[in-house]
């Protein structure tokens, strides 16, 4: 039998989750599209620099302004903003056109990664759609198609999650982080991996956000001979695949 493989469908985007954690982005422009792109900076714990006169910000803006959310700066760009060689990424959201270009093509020179807010010809990258709920992002990409499409279907999708998926997300996290402790050897790999893989598979979402530090404990004691057992064996301290008397004797009189 021949292999079959994934077909190529180009026209895409290549669909990352940035660690822009600590590093500098320059956001100019202060009004409702900043104040969107700032939230999603801020969620992701980037340092932000916000170019942009007083008079211009948008109510959010001013609020993150004011509580020292991000740094400011009170007048128009000026290319010396750009002299800074910490920075990792520009976005403007300005409603000034030609200074936008401007902007753009001295990021280009200075090989900065920008986004130009509604300009997709000046964008390095395009913002999506995102659900956030704790640990779990979901960004809907329309490649330019149709952004309120993305809001739309993003919604959709949203709507289908289970409600406690991030908090289930986030317990598999503290798993994941016991079970390196116990296991840290990079030969132990292939075997983390699969029996995560199996845990994630073989519990429910309710199962997996019930999950208490001291569950964890118990199920990592199933690692080493490699098992799975059940939430209720774990809470209830049995092993799996051995028999436990019920007192029924499996039938009923
Ligand atoms: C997803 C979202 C993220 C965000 O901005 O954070 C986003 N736009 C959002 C909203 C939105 N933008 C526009 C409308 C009016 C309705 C409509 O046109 O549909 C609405 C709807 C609204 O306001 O409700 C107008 C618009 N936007 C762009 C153009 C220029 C063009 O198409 O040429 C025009 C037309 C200007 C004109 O016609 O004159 C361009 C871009 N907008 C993108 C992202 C990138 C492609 C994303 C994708 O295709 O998936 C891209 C290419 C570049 C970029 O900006 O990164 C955010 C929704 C977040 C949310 O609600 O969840
Ligand atoms: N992609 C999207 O999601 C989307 C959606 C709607 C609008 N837009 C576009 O994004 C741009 C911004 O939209 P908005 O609604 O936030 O506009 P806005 O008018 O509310 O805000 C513009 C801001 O830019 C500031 N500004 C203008 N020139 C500047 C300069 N040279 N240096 C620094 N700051 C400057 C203004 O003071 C103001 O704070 C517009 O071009 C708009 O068409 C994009």
């Amino acid at each position: 039998m021949p292999e079959s493989f994934p077909e190529v469908e180009g026209g895409g985007s290549l669909i990352v989750a940035w660690q822009i954690r600590n590093k500098k982005v320059l956001v100019i422009g202060g009004g409702e599209v900043a104040a969107g792109r700032i939230l999603n900076l801020l969620n992701a714990d980037a340092k932000v620099t916000l170019i942009s006169p007083r008079e211009g910000l948008n109510p959010e803006v001013a609020h993150r302004v004011e509580r020292k959310q991000v740094e400011y700066i009170d007048r128009v760009f000026e290319p010396s903003d750009l002299d800074d060689p910490n920075i990792s990424m520009v976005l403007t959201a300005i409603d000034d056109p030609a200074a936008s270009t401007v902007i753009w093509k001295l990021c280009k020179e200075k090989r900065i990664a920008a986004n130009i807010a509604d300009v997709p010809p000046e964008c390095d990258f395009y913002f999506g759609s995102v659900h956030r709920d704790g640990p779990l992002q979901i960004m809907v990409s329309t490649n330019g198609n149709g952004p309120k499409m993305a809001n739309i279907v993003r919604r959709r999708i949203a709507d289908s999650l289970p409600p406690n998926i991030g908090d289930a997300i986030k317990k598999v996290g503290a798993l994941r982080r016991k079970l390196r402790v116990l296991a840290p050897g990079n030969d132990e790999g292939p075997k983390r991996m699969q029996w995560m893989s199996k845990v994630c598979l073989a519990w429910s979402l309710e199962d997996l956000c019930a999950m208490e530090p001291e569950d964890m404990d118990a199920l990592l004691e199933s690692y080493g001979p490699n098992e799975i057992p059940t939430f209720d064996q774990v809470r209830l301290g049995e092993k799996p695949g051995v028999f436990q008397f019920d007192g029924s004797f499996g039938w009923y009189i």
